[in-house]
């Protein structure tokens, strides 16, 4: 908005462009433009320094603006070209975040100043999309291809300190980054400008350029999964290799243009803003120890070492908790491998990782020293009747305002809130494996948890740095009873005559990391097993005489149990729906011992194997899933398929340019999501997951009603939601 100029000795005026989440970056851009073209023609402007405003330099262009093909970064690019080529130095002084259009602006500058604090980065990958405005063109001139293509085809942003080392900023600095760029600009007054203009840059060369990308491509093709913008990315960034500038742009042009119309930009664009929606889900209650927990982390499992991992990540003093010594020590070591690791990491960021303080991390086995902590989550063992244990004594011993959480994927929170005297505050917080990665968090409030209750653990995964959704109570929550039926299906479908692998093709084709078999073989089939031998669906408490295939008049398949029964548990112990090359290995070979008890199976229970093609694995797993979905809304268990969708693309690796399931289902169109559904229903009538629910009817019966309205269909809503 102001445009200052750099003259000889003095400061006059300089350009300061305001881009930070602005729905007005035509009107910037006009002003851009202007101010550029004013001071160029001014002679007693000798240099130009382009500023961000509030000391935010820019987040890039509105993504609400990329529905209207015309306001997109290809706007920007002529003006990047006129910053390059003016006959004055520009430099530009970058603080908070130069993003997208934001750090193509910076490269089209001669030189580039940063805070410390800052962080940059091209993250039009992210939003399905590639950096339209020349910054594929420009970046490989200025840091190189192994690092320019590692920062285009991921969209990760880099902080000040490695953006130095990569050489894309001339300078960083701690303290005023406007007068330091003005200075910069005041020393370079007079000094030529030709090398410093990127597009007149070769690319640096490799020795082994051609091998190089190769490589690349293949690693980008294989991570991609179908999502189509990193190989675009990659294109781009190869053809700034092969052609001179001109020619590239115009190839970053025709590859923008693709993404822009292939429709997974519009999910990821989707994705991003949902997440952002649940974030600012609010309670009207105020978190009770908002930023400044105490946290008892208790049991030392895979999960309990996750957990606290990221709570000292986080920065949140931490008590750890073990039933005894052996297991505390066990725990303890795992968590220091743990923290190492993230330690590594982060080195050279700002922030570092304060784990040898006892003040900030202590291990015990007392349970008297969670006195005075603020919440504690429990991470035992997934049983019932020891959480509850543990919840008493809990409730005896923590301080009145203490927030008792319980790390569960599926238990009633009611039923372990009734063992405390508490139930108040009383809450489910579902953590994903490996806790210290996954980003995903379930908050399971219970018939009586408090709305400061839920505002608190929300500003728990506020300050862990996670997603955390607010679902209710019910068996699975959302994501695992949305997953149930999309496992049974895959079962099903080898009941029928398909093979785990051609069930997990179909699946991963479509873009998940791994299908329902490679995914049941990971997280190990016993896990599931005692989970059914616990609803008596299975095992000794299974009422004799009950038919193998039918469990209280609806169909089961006994396939997995059987598995277990022959100690097939999956990768821990080499055999499961594959074989691994070892116990632990992590190799999936199809099995033919597998395709052979299929088929004996089959015969046995007299099913008529028959082929099965992608079409009905696809949509028989997936609208499975997507019905559950709308039953849930309609019970009011999520406040939206906003939330469903963040539960599985951050949580169950639901491809991110799918946009979620419940989007997914829009972009399919409800009719035929209800038409496959009734099909399949009818064909296996004893499959109640299959049958449509009532609240997928009502949209269609509405005529197809957008995503945005679908709750608007609803009566009946959760108060606490
Ligand atoms: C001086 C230079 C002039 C430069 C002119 C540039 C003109 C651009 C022209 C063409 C460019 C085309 C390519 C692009 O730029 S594509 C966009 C690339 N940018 C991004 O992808 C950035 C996305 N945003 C983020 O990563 C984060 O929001 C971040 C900026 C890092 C801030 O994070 P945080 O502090 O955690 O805050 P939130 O994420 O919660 O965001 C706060 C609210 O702002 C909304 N937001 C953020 N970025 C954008 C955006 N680019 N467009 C629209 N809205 C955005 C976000 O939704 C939050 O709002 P709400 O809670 O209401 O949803």
């Amino acid at each position: 908005r102001h445009l200052y100029t750099c003259t000889q000795n003095s400061l006059s005026l300089i350009i300061s462009v305001f881009v930070y989440i602005s729905t007005f970056y035509q009107a910037v851009l006009q002003a851009l433009e202007d101010g550029l073209k004013k001071a160029d023609a001014d002679p007693s402007v000798k240099a130009v320094m382009i500023c961000g405003e509030n000391g935010k330099f820019s987040a890039g262009a509105d993504i609400r603006g990329f529905s209207s093909p015309k306001t997109l970064g290809v706007a920007l690019g002529p003006i990047v070209s006129l910053i390059e080529s003016s006959e004055k130095p520009v430099v530009a002084a970058i603080e908070g975040v130069a993003l997208g259009g934001g750090l193509e602006v910076a490269l089209g500058c001669h030189y580039r100043v940063a805070h410390a604090k800052a962080r940059m980065g091209l993250p039009e990958v992210t939003i399905g999309l590639l950096p339209g405005a020349e910054g594929t063109q420009r970046l490989p001139r200025l840091i190189g291809v192994p690092a320019a293509l590692d920062m285009i085809t991921t969209g990760k942003h880099i902080p000040a300190t490695e953006a130095l080392k990569l050489g894309l900023v001339d300078e960083i600095v701690e303290e005023n980054t406007i007068e330091a760029a003005i200075r910069l600009a005041n020393k370079v007054i007079g000094q030529p400008l030709g090398p410093r203009r990127l597009s007149l840059k070769p690319v640096p060369k490799l020795p082994n350029m051609e091998a190089f990308l190769q490589e690349a491509q293949v690693k980008v093709k294989r991570q991609a999964r179908g999502f189509l913008a990193p190989e675009l990315c990659f294109q781009a960034v190869q053809a700034a290799t092969q052609r001179p500038f001109a020619e590239g742009v115009r190839r970053e042009r025709e590859l923008f243009q693709v993404l822009l119309s292939s429709g997974q930009a519009q999910a990821l664009q989707y994705a991003f803003f949902a997440e952002r929606a649940v974030h600012r889900w609010a309670t009207p209650a105020q978190p009770t120890a908002a930023s400044t927990f105490t946290v008892a982390g208790q049991g030392l499992g895979t999960m309990g070492q996750g957990i606290v991992t990221s709570l000292v990540k986080a920065n949140i003093p931490v008590v750890a908790l073990e039933q005894n010594l052996e297991y505390l020590n066990k725990g303890r070591k795992a968590v220091m491998v743990l923290l190492e690791r993230e330690a590594k990491k982060m080195e050279g960021g700002a922030q570092k990782l304060d784990f040898h303080n006892p003040a900030r991390l202590q291990f015990t086995v007392d349970f008297n020293l969670l006195h005075d902590v603020d919440l504690v989550i429990e991470a035992v063992f997934e049983n019932m009747a020891l959480k509850k244990e543990i919840f008493h004594k809990l409730s005896n011993i923590c301080k009145p305002g203490a927030l008792l959480c319980t790390n569960t994927s599926a238990l009633d929170i009611d039923e372990i809130a009734s063992a405390t005297s508490r139930p108040q505050q009383v809450i489910g917080t579902h953590f994903f494996s490996p806790a210290h990665v996954m980003r995903l968090l379930e908050i399971i409030y219970g018939r009586h948890t408090s709305p400061s209750a839920i505002a608190t653990a929300m500003q728990l995964a506020k300050d862990m740095k996670k997603v955390g959704v607010v679902v209710g109570n019910c068996f699975g929550f959302v994501g695992n009873r949305m997953m149930f039926p999309y496992v049974e299906q895959a079962v099903f479908l080898l009941e029928e005559g398909s093979r785990p692998e051609a069930v997990d093709q179909v699946l991963e084709d479509f873009g998940f990391k791994i299908g329902p078999f490679r995914m049941s073989d990971l997280a190990g089939l016993d896990v599931g097993w005692r989970s059914r031998k616990g609803q008596g669906l299975t095992g000794p408490s299974l009422p004799a005489g009950s038919s193998a295939r039918q469990r209280r008049g609806q169909r089961y398949s006994p396939l997995p149990d059987l598995l277990c029964e022959r100690g097939r548990f999956g990768q821990k112990t080499g055999k499961g729906w594959y074989q691994y090359e070892r116990a632990g290995g992590r190799t999936a070979t199809p099995d033919p011992w597998i395709h052979g008890f299929l088929s004996q199976y089959r015969d046995t229970h007299r099913i008529e194997t028959r082929y099965i093609d992608q079409e009905e694995i696809l949509e028989r797993c997936l609208f499975s899933l997507i019905n559950e979905g709308f039953a849930i809304l309609a019970e009011g268990i999520a406040s939206g398929p906003e939330h469903l969708d963040v539960i599985y693309l951050n949580g169950y690796g639901w491809p991110k340019h799918r946009g979620g399931p419940m989007f997914y289902a829009s972009t399919v169109g409800l009719p035929r999501v209800l038409a496959k559904l009734q099909k399949y229903s009818e064909a296996h009538p004893d499959v109640p997951k299959l049958r449509p629910s009532a609240f997928l009817k009502k949209l269609v019966a509405v005529g197809n009603a957008p995503l945005k309205e679908w709750m608007s269909y609803l009566s009946r809503q959760s108060p606490k939601l």
